[in-house]
């Protein structure tokens, strides 16, 4: 990857408070129009990074460049969205006025205002003020400051906590829309089934270090994790597809197998052969929240 194709481009970071290190050896680049999951435990290092791309802390070592610049220059801070996890607006000002400053201080003409407040589901909120504003209300408010004049690096941190489903769904789907239009997305989360469909690469981050960063399918083929295999037996056969095939007795007629990605299509070739023996089978493959055990297990260690 050059230069000019990484959006966010992280090498070798690392920040200490006094004699404590906090995040180091960061290597991350993110390109225009990915999508990379964030993911950490309490404490693992996730805003700090976060902070240090924003250029409101210092790197004690290592470089980053946001579309080219250095953090907290002018030029990284026009070319970054930022949506913070508590989202802090006036509560005295209505959604429009809020947006429509905004909209000013990032050099936009206030017209872009209206579509906006319509793409994020809050035109008809729009005049009302934002301290009667829901959680969501104002987290789909944030979500439009940070659609303000197409940002080609936009951080995320937890956007969808405190989100209902539908709203949920929605943001996704600016998020796409964001991507689309080549803006690279680094989403700080800790809401793990949602973030398996909808990035392309994630993040993991344990003890300030960076433990994973790949494809949800390289992670996988690389921790080797099992693939469940949950098979419902006809009844009074579960014993005989037990005694047959080995594996776990879940609840009454299930039985429940465990494979590599190499002995799938023999185990299942050794299902078929047992005929009407097996009324269904289901097949599991590993989460993103066995994958997050995994990799963050091994620096526990
Ligand atoms: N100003 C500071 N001085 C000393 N230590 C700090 C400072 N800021 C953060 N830390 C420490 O750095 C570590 C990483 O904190 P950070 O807030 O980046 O974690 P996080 O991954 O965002 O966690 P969470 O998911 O809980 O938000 C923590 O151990 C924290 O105590």
């Amino acid at each position: 990857m050059t230069d000019r194709d990484t959006a966010l481009a992280i090498a070798g970071l690392d920040k200490s408070y006094g004699r404590t290190q906090v995040v180091g050896g960061i290597t991350l680049d993110v390109a225009p129009g990915e999508r990379v999951a964030l993911l950490g435990h309490n404490g693992a290092g996730k805003s700090t990074l976060i902070k240090l791309i924003l250029g409101l802390i210092r790197a004690s070592q290592g470089s980053i460049r946001v579309a080219g610049h250095a953090p907290g220059s002018a030029a990284a801070r026009a070319a970054t969205a930022y949506l913070p996890e508590q989202v802090a607006f006036h509560r005295a000002l209505t959604g429009r006025e809020q947006l429509t400053m905004f909209a000013r201080l990032a050099g936009e003409h206030p017209k872009t205002v209206a579509p906006l407040l319509e793409r994020v589901g809050l035109a008809d909120a729009a005049d009302r003020r934002i301290g009667t504003y829901s959680k969501g209300m104002r987290q789909r408010l944030g979500l439009a400051q940070a659609l303000l004049g197409r940002r080609r690096v936009a951080l995320l941190d937890e956007p969808t906590s405190g989100l209902d489903p539908i709203s949920r769904h929605d943001l996704y789907a600016v998020i796409d829309e964001m991507a689309a239009n080549g803006t690279a997305l680094l989403i700080a989360s800790h809401a793990l089934t949602e973030l398996e469909a909808r990035t392309d690469r994630i993040a993991i981050m344990a003890k300030g270090r960076l433990v994973a960063d790949d494809s949800l399918g390289n992670l996988a083929r690389a921790a080797a994790l099992p693939t469940r295999i949950r098979l419902t037996a006809r009844e009074g056969s579960a014993e005989a597809v037990q005694a047959e095939l080995g594996g776990d007795r879940v609840n009454g007629r299930a039985v429940e197998l465990h494979c590599t990605t190499e002995q799938k299509m023999a185990q299942l070739a050794r299902i078929s052969g047992l005929g009407d023996a097996v009324r269904d089978v289901e097949m599991v493959p590993p989460s993103l929240e066995d994958l997050y055990r995994h990799y963050c297990a091994e620096v526990r260690q």
